[in-house]
């Protein structure tokens, strides 16, 4: 499966309230995974809402030089598999009844969902989960849920929202090594990531949103730098390498938030 990504022009927000504004990506090359970074506030659930089809949007979306923008969902579905910043638990439910939902009733190969299902929870480790009520899980746990409902029909494009927010670091890791496993084979995800050092870590370029602008684009290299942490993020930091190589951001300077940008 490989699957290469234009975004070109993209203008989206809330009825009277544009909050995306005109945003073009570089052709996104299969395999690759981008975070997306921002302060709070700056748009990226937005972005990736539009992105989803969960909001109306303008400008073009074109996933292996088919336009999604006015796709119908279902074939949209089958293509994107989108993760919310929350996940929002049925009430109700069961964890495999949550990963159905997301399936068609046979999938194409003949496989029956609850079969289906199944097999996504176990390729995430959360096969255990199955039975529980999505209600009483655990915010990691529902994470692991949302991404199983989000990579369910094998989509081409994953766009997750802070994935790993409420999971320990050594989940953490184990979903960001999936989310690399399935870009292996030329799927891209688009991952709203707010720690940088993080992004850095995993991605092979990053967005940076500021006020629904594209600020940066480029590789961790190119876009972590003091000066766009002071015009983006408003804090005087440093970025420094480990000696694993890693970028590391130091922010040991004083942040210049107006209250405005504080409350956000
Ligand atoms: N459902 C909504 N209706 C109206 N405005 C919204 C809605 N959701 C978000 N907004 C506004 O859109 C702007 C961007 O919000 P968004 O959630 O996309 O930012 P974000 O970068 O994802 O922030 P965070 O890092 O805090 O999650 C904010 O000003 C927010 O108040």
């Amino acid at each position: 499966m490989t699957a290469d990504l234009q975004i070109n022009g993209i203008s989206c927000g809330y009825r009277n309230r544009a909050v995306i504004r005109d945003i073009t990506l570089p052709l996104l090359e299969p395999g690759a995974i981008v975070a997306l970074i921002g302060p709070n506030g700056a748009g990226k659930s937005t972005l990736l809402r539009g992105l989803a089809g969960l909001l109306p949007v303008t400008g073009s979306v074109t996933l292996d030089g088919q336009e999604l923008v006015h796709l119908p969902a279902p074939r949209r579905a089958d293509l994107v598999g989108f993760m919310p910043q929350s996940v929002i638990g049925r009430v109700g439910l069961s964890v495999l009844e949550c990963v159905m939902t997301a399936l068609p009733r046979h999938s194409p190969d003949g496989m029956e969902a609850d079969v289906a299902a199944l097999a996504v929870l176990a390729r995430l480790g959360a096969d255990d989960l199955a039975n529980r009520a999505v209600g009483q899980l655990s915010g990691g746990q529902r994470q692991a849920v949302g991404l199983a409902v989000a990579i369910a029909r094998d989509p081409k494009l994953l766009l997750l929202d802070e994935p790993t927010s409420a999971l320990d670091l050594a989940r953490r890791h184990m979903i960001m090594q999936h989310v690399r496993d399935l870009t292996h084979d030329g799927r891209i995800a688009i991952v709203v990531l707010h720690d940088l050092a993080y992004a850095a870590q995993w991605a092979d370029r990053i967005a940076v949103l500021h006020e629904g602008r594209l600020f940066a684009f480029g590789t961790p290299d190119e876009v972590l730098t003091p000066d766009m942490l002071r015009q983006v993020y408003r804090i005087e930091a440093r970025v420094e390498r480990c000696s694993a190589g890693r970028l590391q951001i130091m922010t040991d300077g004083a942040a210049t938030l107006t209250q405005q940008e504080a409350r956000r």
